[in-house]
């Protein structure tokens, strides 16, 4: 079966759309797994409609003064229409990741606000599950997830250079892992409610 992942972000200067690629280009690693990525300067009424047909959406926001910027959060409130129909993105899966100049720049702050916007929805979150790196005498800066996130994915780029410098590959490679480890999720998720009505008649018989 195919799952659809869509990965929404907002980027200001482009380190974020990098980072957002990545995400993307992990889950299309993951067979069976259809990926819609969209910036939100770009939706339409089309791509909304893309959003609520996905199985997965992936939020992603720079940080900015230590939260989302207010171009992600002007579509967060955009979404309260998706809300009141009735919880509609309900039992979607949500994942999500930032990236800011500093190595943390506060940018927790920003998961923790995208993880909180999806409860709301009634989505369920999925972090990153990958152990810490660059914490360790034997540790380094190329590890998967040197910046020690657990609820998404983290990167960092260096406020004086272009997207074409940063993110830096150890944090786009930390986007990959986010990626796939979402669209793997959601195939497991999808299957289990197509069985539902299955497991349902098999524990009544
Ligand atoms: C208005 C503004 C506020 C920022 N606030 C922070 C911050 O709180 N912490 C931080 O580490 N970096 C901060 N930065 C740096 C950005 O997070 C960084 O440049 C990031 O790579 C921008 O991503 P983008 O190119 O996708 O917009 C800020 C940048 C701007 C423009």
């Amino acid at each position: 079966m195919q799952v659809r992942v869509a990965v929404l972000f907002h980027s200001g200067y482009g380190h974020t759309a990098k980072q957002a690629e990545a995400v993307a280009a992990g889950a299309q690693e993951v067979a069976g797994t259809q990926v819609d990525l969209i910036s939100i300067p770009d939706l339409t009424d089309e791509t909304w409609l893309t959003l609520d047909a996905a199985d997965a959406i992936i939020f992603g926001s720079p940080t900015y003064m230590s939260g989302a910027s207010s171009v992600f959060r002007g579509f967060v409130e955009a979404t309260s229409a998706r809300w009141a129909d009735n919880l509609r993105w309900r039992d979607k899966i949500a994942a999500g990741f930032t990236n800011s100049g500093s190595m943390s720049g506060d940018k927790l702050n920003t998961l923790t606000e995208i993880a909180l916007f999806a409860a709301q929805h009634g989505m369920v979150w999925v972090g990153l599950a990958a152990f810490s790196g660059w914490n360790t005498s034997a540790g380094s800066i190329d590890d998967i997830n040197r910046l020690g996130s657990w609820l998404g994915a983290m990167a960092q780029s260096n406020n004086d250079q272009g997207p074409e410098f940063g993110p830096h590959t150890s944090d786009l490679r930390t986007a990959e892992a986010l990626g796939r480890r979402v669209a793997e999720v959601t195939g497991r998720h999808a299957r289990g409610r197509l069985a539902e009505p299955e497991l349902a008649r098999s524990s009544a018989s």
